[in-house]
């Protein structure tokens, strides 16, 4: 399969941008009211108390600011951010490690923390929960274990598969926040400070036109800013207009309710291989060459929160709602 450009998955050239879009504190910080407000309170409540955060764990599609906000934790706590993820972690000695490097209040962030190995995963049990791990020393009939004690220090995980986490590690957690996908108005706040920051000129039409099409992604929304920008320097005097914004996107092939390729590929194969379905997940995972996780969790809640496909105990079901707007009728495929 090609690239997707609506992919919410961090390409290389995201990193470039993302890090000096990504906003720096709460304040600054749009959507996700709830999570914030959670955040806000803990956050002042813990400084009050000259304690470090309690754990926090972050769930949902990607691209919808966890990173960010492992960032911003610790700019507001105004400690250091430690940095790394479930898969670059091997053994248990190599998290003791970064552990007992860290300093009092650290944030230390863990990206895609259900991947995680179960060894490494029980390092973090006493080290959330006391504070300290667990060394052995020597070995056979001599080795015993001691207990190290660690600065105290904040966890924050991120996970786009909260399903995936063991209940030890989730129950671990004091706070944990679901992450919703942006409204257009939020994305549109998103994409107009984007500009500024990047220097785009664009009116609010253009973002409107442009928000609506980011499926509730921020990263999209950078993204396609950023690929539109290039289009409107080179086509146009540089100025992102509705009709800019919109001959751009058609051209990248993200249609006007956000879906791309696959996202239509998808729904056509549940609709001409399936009659619609119900089909169930590992059938059409099959059957579009993707990984079933992968559906479930990076292509599968948009379509779902638009309506465009519907979950029922016997698979999944493509709505009226698609098939409108694929412009196919329900009566043609069913004969
Ligand atoms: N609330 C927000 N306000 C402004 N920009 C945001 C917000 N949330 C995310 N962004 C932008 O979107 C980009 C992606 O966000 P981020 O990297 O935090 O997502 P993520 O949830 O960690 O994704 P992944 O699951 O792929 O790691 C960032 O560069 C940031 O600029
Ligand atoms: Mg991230």
């Amino acid at each position: 399969m090609g690239r997707r450009i609506i992919t919410t998955e961090n390409l290389d050239e995201d990193v470039k941008i993302e890090n000096h879009l990504r906003p720096q504190m709460l304040a600054d910080y749009i959507g996700q009211e709830k999570a914030k407000e959670t955040l806000k309170i803990y956050i002042e409540a813990a400084k009050a108390r000259e304690e470090p955060l309690d754990h926090v764990l972050f769930y949902g599609p990607p691209g919808l600011g966890k990173t960010t906000l492992a960032g911003i934790i610790a700019n507001e706590m105004d400690v250091n951010l430690k940095i790394t993820s479930g898969p670059a972690i091997e053994k248990p000695g190599e998290m003791a490690a970064i552990l007992n490097n860290l300093q009092e209040g650290d944030v230390l962030f863990v990206d895609e923390i259900h991947r995680l190995n179960r060894q490494v995963e029980e390092v973090l049990y006493p080290a959330m929960e006391d504070y300290a791990i667990d060394i052995m020393i020597g070995k056979g009939a001599s080795a015993r274990s001691i207990r190290l004690e660690l600065p105290k220090f904040t966890l924050v995980g991120a996970t786009t598969r909260a399903g995936m986490l063991t209940a030890p590690l989730r129950d671990r957690f004091g706070v944990v926040n679901r992450m919703e996908f942006y409204t257009v108005e939020e994305l549109k706040t998103i994409l107009l400070r984007s500009a500024k920051v990047l220097e785009v000129g664009i009116d609010s039409k253009g973002a409107d036109a442009l928000a609506r099409r980011s499926r509730g992604t921020p990263r999209l929304a950078n993204r396609l800013l950023k690929r539109v920008r290039d289009f409107a320097q080179v086509k146009y005097d540089g100025y992102i207009t509705e009709e800019v914004a919109n001959y751009a996107l058609d051209l990248l092939d993200v249609d006007k309710e956000g879906l791309d390729q696959t996202d239509r590929r998808l729904l056509l194969v549940m609709i001409e291989k399936f009659l619609g379905g119900p089909v169930g997940l590992d059938t059409l995972a099959a059957a579009i060459g993707e990984d079933a996780g992968t559906i479930e969790d990076v292509y599968e809640p948009y379509l779902l929160m638009n309506g465009f496909i519907q979950r029922t105990p016997r698979g999944r079901i493509v709505t009226d709602h698609a098939y409108r707007h694929l412009g196919i009728s329900r009566e043609i495929i069913e004969k």
